[in-house]
């Protein structure tokens, strides 16, 4: 893979389609739009042009054209699309093209983006927004996404490593003052302030973990005894016909998983194996992982059959009691509330109490971190600053504070992947799309 090739791809999807968009980036872009379209259109200027296989002269669509020259394109290289009619023998047809053509050849998944970033046109935060914004299904995911492709979150920590750097200029400067290599006592206490305003903030944006949540969907886990009703709920909520259900106790054995959207919020519902004992291995196993996934749930809705023998609830962060088959009007005890999927009873009132908890979950607003990978270099970079914090009150020597700082703005900087990145660039990258 030569990054000095010039890339192309489908940045459009692949079905039957009234358009077709084509990308081209790199420094041959604007001789194969010459070649195939006649002429080059002025700079960011939609012109409709007939493109032609340069090796035969053979007609093969009409398209609308775009020459968008670098540094200011979105790759920041010079880049061209063509939209073309989105027929399979229309788009087989320019991309065979496009192929045959000298130093240009079809891009990998996520290498428009990956040049973007190499270019210094998107920070890693952004390119993460940018990743997520396209796999949205809910109007919170997006909002959250664009906010972060946006940059939100790349501005803050660039805005954290500013103060950070800051404070370790001030302790530089200290070194140059002091024999002992201490701090001297009135940029200490100027260096103490600016390092706890820094600490609390880290603090606060730790503490919300709703960008999370809302990223990855409010997990919601059917549990209970065998034949309670679980997969019978589940094709409710999820309006199709997802699980198999049957009046045979142990039908489910695999766990099954259905995203929905509540009213713009991500939920993902689980439906799992009933709790018994079982001489069945496979079915024993299905009763080992639905423990597990209702111990990891957010919310637990345990199923209460109103035959009984519902044993022991799972132990879960949050747990509310089903009552099932309320059509069956049989004696209940201890529900939170009663549903029927035979008769719809109950069910609007159980959408509105999981609304509520995914309300009060992912609805906290202003959520900044939304991957593991920033809570993980926060977290680091919020220990340093209050082990930095710490060793000043302990009269440390400057420049192991100095250090502590430094370890602090490296960790921060791994957010907006000024550092620490490698690692993790290639499979960030192969997460997208061709032609993104
Ligand atoms: N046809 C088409 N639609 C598209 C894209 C695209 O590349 N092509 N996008 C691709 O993701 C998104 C829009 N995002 C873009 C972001 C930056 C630039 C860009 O050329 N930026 C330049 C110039 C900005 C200007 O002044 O217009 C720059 O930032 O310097 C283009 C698209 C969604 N829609
Ligand atoms: N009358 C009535 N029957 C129901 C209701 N919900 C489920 N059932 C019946 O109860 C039986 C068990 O339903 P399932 O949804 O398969 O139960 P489950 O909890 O998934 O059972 P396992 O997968 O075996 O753990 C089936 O015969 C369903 O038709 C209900 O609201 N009313
Ligand atoms: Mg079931």
């Amino acid at each position: 893979m030569r990054s000095d090739d010039t890339i192309f791809a489908i940045a459009s999807g692949y079905g039957r389609a009234a358009v077709s968009i084509v990308r081209l980036s790199g420094a041959r872009s604007r001789f194969i739009l010459e070649t195939m379209a006649g002429s080059v259109p002025d700079s960011r200027r939609a012109s409709v042009r007939l493109l032609r296989d340069p090796a035969s002269g053979e007609p093969l669509d009409q398209a609308l054209v775009l020459w968008m020259p670098g540094p200011h394109s979105f790759t920041g290289e010079d880049q061209a699309e063509l939209h073309i009619h989105g027929g399979l023998a229309t788009r087989a047809a320019v991309l065979r093209v496009l192929g045959s053509l000298n130093g240009c050849r079809a891009a990998e998944a996520g290498e428009f983006t990956r040049r973007a970033f190499l270019n210094g046109r998107m920070d890693l935060s952004r390119v993460e927004g940018l990743a997520d914004l396209i796999d949205a299904e809910t109007e919170g995911q997006r909002r959250q996404a664009l906010l972060q492709l946006e940059g939100r979150l790349g501005n803050a920590a660039e805005g954290w490593r500013e103060d950070i750097l800051q404070v370790l200029a001030l302790i530089e400067a200290s070194l140059d003052f002091s024999d002992e290599g201490d701090v001297p006592e009135g940029l200490e206490a100027d260096i103490l302030r600016r390092l706890k305003v820094l600490g609390e903030e880290l603090g606060r944006v730790l503490a919300n973990r709703s960008g999370e949540r809302l990223r990855e969907g409010l997990t919601v886990v059917l549990a209970g005894a065998p034949n309670a009703g679980k997969s019978t709920l589940l094709n409710m909520l999820a309006k199709r016909d997802v699980a198999i259900v049957s009046p045979i106790a142990g039908t489910t054995r695999d766990v099954i998983e259905v995203h929905c959207d509540l009213n713009g919020l991500p939920v993902v519902i689980v439906d799992t194996a009933g709790l018994r004992e079982s001489g069945d291995v496979i079915e024993q196993e299905g009763v080992a992982r639905a423990r597990a996934r209702a111990e990891a749930a957010d919310v637990v809705l345990w199923l209460l059959p109103p035959e009984g023998g519902a044993g022991e609830p799972p132990s879960a962060r949050r747990l509310l009691r089903v009552g099932t088959k309320a059509d069956l009007n049989l004696v209940r005890h201890d529900c939170d509330l009663v549903v029927s999927a035979a008769t719809g009873e109950g069910l609007p009132e159980l959408i509105g109490l999981l609304e509520k908890e995914a309300e009060a979950a992912l609805g906290q607003g202003e959520a900044l971190l939304t991957r593991e990978r920033h809570r993980r270099a926060l977290e680091r970079a919020h220990a340093s600053v209050i082990r930095a914090m710490e060793m000043l009150e302990f009269d440390e020597p400057a420049e192991l504070i100095a250090e502590e700082v430094r370890l602090a703005s490296r960790a921060v900087g791994a957010i907006t992947g000024r550092v620490d990145v490698e690692d993790m660039l290639d499979r960030l990258f192969s997460s997208f799309c061709i032609g993104k």
